[in-house]
């Protein structure tokens, strides 16, 4: 079911109050059209990422209601086109593929919890996936996605480049805010990343945290007039590893956050920007940490990942990434890879 205007042209005078800056046409398709998979389509619509997002889930009425619903809005977004199906030919030939088909999370379940389940998709689903689009970006979103992404990457057969994981984007921007909220600064001028496992074991790296020109180290105060010191930044810590779980028990699901993050990551390909992000990818001899598939700052491009970036790192922290590959590898070793 597709839901654009045949004419040609058409689609550009009837809708859309902005102009995408994508150059030539671009396709994103996104497998799973859950609580991720439809507000990532929405996010992408809503921010010109792509001139064609498409869905596909196995839940026909499912699939094809949500890609309706985003195109009832369409004339109020960049230019751009919405199509589901449960076919999964519709992802045909696109530039980006990105898959949410996975496990949900129940109250209390660790997000390492849902590897066999979502294993046990992968198996299926990205073999059909690489048939019919050979040559796209693979972005892995579905839990536990380091784990996943190591599997589906082994199951793929593609170059270590051209299948990652959106990894601890979510988290770091998560860390971002909280940073951003007790320093009284804008979010933006934060910068500091979440490597590891996006999960339990994740780490924040202090150690290289700027904000704006000023090491998060020194910063001296903070908004309510105390420090950013060990004590707080442990408790800002904690809240990122407990943001997800403290919205599953709430809502049952986390969406909107991800949503945006991963087309942070769609724009980084489609744009070829070179932007460092702090995606899940198979590492080797990274901090002496070999294959493996976690976050750590990565300049993301057309090709898909690029350099892995190595921070100003302390041996506590250090440490913490090593533990962090190993969890995620004994989990991937359980299921056989
Ligand atoms: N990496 C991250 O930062 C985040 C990851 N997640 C993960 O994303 C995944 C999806 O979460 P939700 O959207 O909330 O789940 P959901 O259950 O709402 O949606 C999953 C969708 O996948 C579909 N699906 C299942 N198997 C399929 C297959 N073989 N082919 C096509 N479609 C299939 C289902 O029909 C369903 O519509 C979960 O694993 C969740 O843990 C969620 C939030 C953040
Ligand atoms: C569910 C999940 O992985 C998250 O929101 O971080």
């Amino acid at each position: 079911m597709t839901h654009h205007d045949d004419v040609p042209g058409r689609q550009e005078l009837l809708g859309g109050e902005g102009r995408s800056t994508e150059p030539r046409r671009s396709k994103v398709a996104i497998v799973g059209a859950g609580a991720v998979g439809s507000t990532l389509a929405y996010a992408s619509l809503l921010r010109g990422a792509a001139r064609e997002v498409v869905l596909y889930d196995l839940d026909k009425a499912k699939v094809e209601a949500e890609a309706l619903d985003i195109a009832h809005g369409i004339q109020f977004t960049p230019m751009g086109t919405v199509s589901g199906s449960d076919d999964i030919a519709i992802c045909a030939d696109a530039d980006v593929v990105v898959i949410t088909a996975g496990a949900k999370q129940r109250p209390g379940q660790s997000r390492l919890d849902l590897a066999g389940a979502t294993i046990d998709i992968m198996r299926a689903l990205v073999p059909r996936l690489v048939e019919v689009a050979p040559d796209a970006v693979y972005i892995m979103v579905a839990n536990p996605v380091d784990v996943v992404t190591y599997a589906g990457l082994k199951i793929s057969g593609l170059p270590a480049e051209q299948f990652f994981g959106s990894g601890t984007v979510l988290d770091s921007s998560r860390l971002r805010y909280l940073v951003a909220r007790e320093c009284g600064v804008a979010v933006q001028n934060v910068h500091a990343y979440i490597a590891g496992e996006h999960g339990d074991s994740e780490i924040p790296l202090w150690s290289s945290a700027m904000i704006g020109a000023v090491p998060l180290l020194q910063w001296g105060f903070t908004v309510d007039g105390g420090l950013l010191d060990e004590a707080r930044r442990a408790r800002i810590s904690e809240e990122v590893v407990g943001a997800a779980y403290r919205i599953i028990a709430g809502k049952g699901a986390t969406n909107y956050a991800v949503g945006l993050a991963v087309v942070r990551i769609i724009e980084a390909v489609l744009r070829d920007e070179h932007r460092v992000l702090s995606v899940s990818s198979l590492l080797e001899d990274y901090l002496e940490i070999s294959d493996v598939c976690m976050s750590v700052p990565t300049v993301v491009g057309r090709a898909g990942v690029g350099r892995r970036l190595v921070p100003v790192v302390t041996e506590t922290e250090r440490a913490g990434l090593r533990r962090s590959a190993e969890s995620i590898r004994s989990v991937a070793q359980r299921f056989g890879f």
